[in-house]
């Protein structure tokens, strides 16, 4: 478990600021979903958490060291998820280890036992044991999705940071991989950073908040907070009357007891 300090964040490119001056601490494993449209900052800001991408201004703190390169302890997942489709499931998810093992080894997949066996225990904690010798292409969407966290589980991270995870999947697919990276945060103590534009999964699964628009932080709270007025400052113009549906279907809801809460305005988020 890792405590995240985003200190004064600040990313340009050429004349366009994608982050501007964001701050917020997170303690260790909270489950924290990103908000905002396409476009907001989103990836942007995960990118700077991972140091895939060196900021303009400002830092990020992970346990008080500053994240100035990647490292094992903080993985990322993307929406494209990346895996190999002609290995198998176990050895996509073994290849997570090639941050802790040398290149050479992790091709020749000579790792010690001791990350054979968490390569099984991340397929197992993504619902995929059965399907280990499975060749991922043979995988659906969502399935592969979860190969994928299972690699970057592999990786026995602190932190976890997804990039729009489920953004290509059928609605289904979606839920059943948020609901992996719930359980995969929980039994593993993680602190999780998910970024999403689907505001009703968002606020099934997450515990805690963050909204981005234009790459500024408009918003930072918990699920009672973040009220239909909240939504339309995140995501501006946009109609967002799709977006809430009733749902209930999994009870998984880390951190929270309310799943369908009311808030303001009379809808059901
Ligand atoms: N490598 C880059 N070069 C130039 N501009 C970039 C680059 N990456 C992002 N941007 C710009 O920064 C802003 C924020 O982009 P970012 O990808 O972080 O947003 P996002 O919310 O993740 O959007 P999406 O959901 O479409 O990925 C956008 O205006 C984008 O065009």
């Amino acid at each position: 478990m890792s405590k995240i300090v985003v200190d004064n964040l600040r990313k340009t490119y050429g004349d366009t600021v994608a982050l501007d001056n964001i701050s917020f601490e997170v303690p260790a494993g909270e489950f924290v979903i990103i908000l905002g449209v396409s476009g907001s900052g989103k990836s942007t800001l995960l990118r700077c958490m991972s140091a895939l991408t060196e900021p303009t201004a400002g830092q990020v703190l992970i346990d008080g060291e500053p994240m100035t390169s990647t490292k094992p302890e903080v993985a990322m997942i993307f929406q494209q998820h990346n895996i190999i489709g002609d290995m198998s499931a176990y050895s996509n998810a073994l290849s997570g280890g090639i941050n802790r093992s040398s290149f050479l080894e992790s091709v020749l997949q000579l790792q010690d036992n001791d990350e054979k066996q968490q390569a099984l225990e991340a397929l197992d904690t993504v619902g995929l044991l059965e399907e280990a010798e499975q060749k991922s292409r043979r995988m659906s969407g969502g399935q592969q999705q979860r190969v994928g966290i299972a690699r970057a589980l592999t990786q026995e991270p602190e932190v976890l940071l997804a990039d729009e995870p489920v953004a290509s999947l059928d609605p289904g697919s979606a839920q059943d991989v948020m609901g992996y990276l719930n359980r995969a945060a929980d039994e593993r103590d993680l602190t999780t950073f998910i970024s999403l534009h689907q505001v009703n999964i968002a606020r099934k699964y997450g515990q805690r908040f963050i909204g981005l628009h234009d790459g500024e932080k408009v918003f930072d709270g918990y699920r009672e907070d973040l009220t239909l007025d909240v939504i339309d400052e995140i995501y501006g113009d946009i109609d967002t009357e799709g977006m809430f549906v009733s749902h209930g279907e999994n009870e998984s809801n880390r951190g929270s007891t309310d799943n369908q809460t009311s808030p303001n305005r009379g809808a059901t988020l």
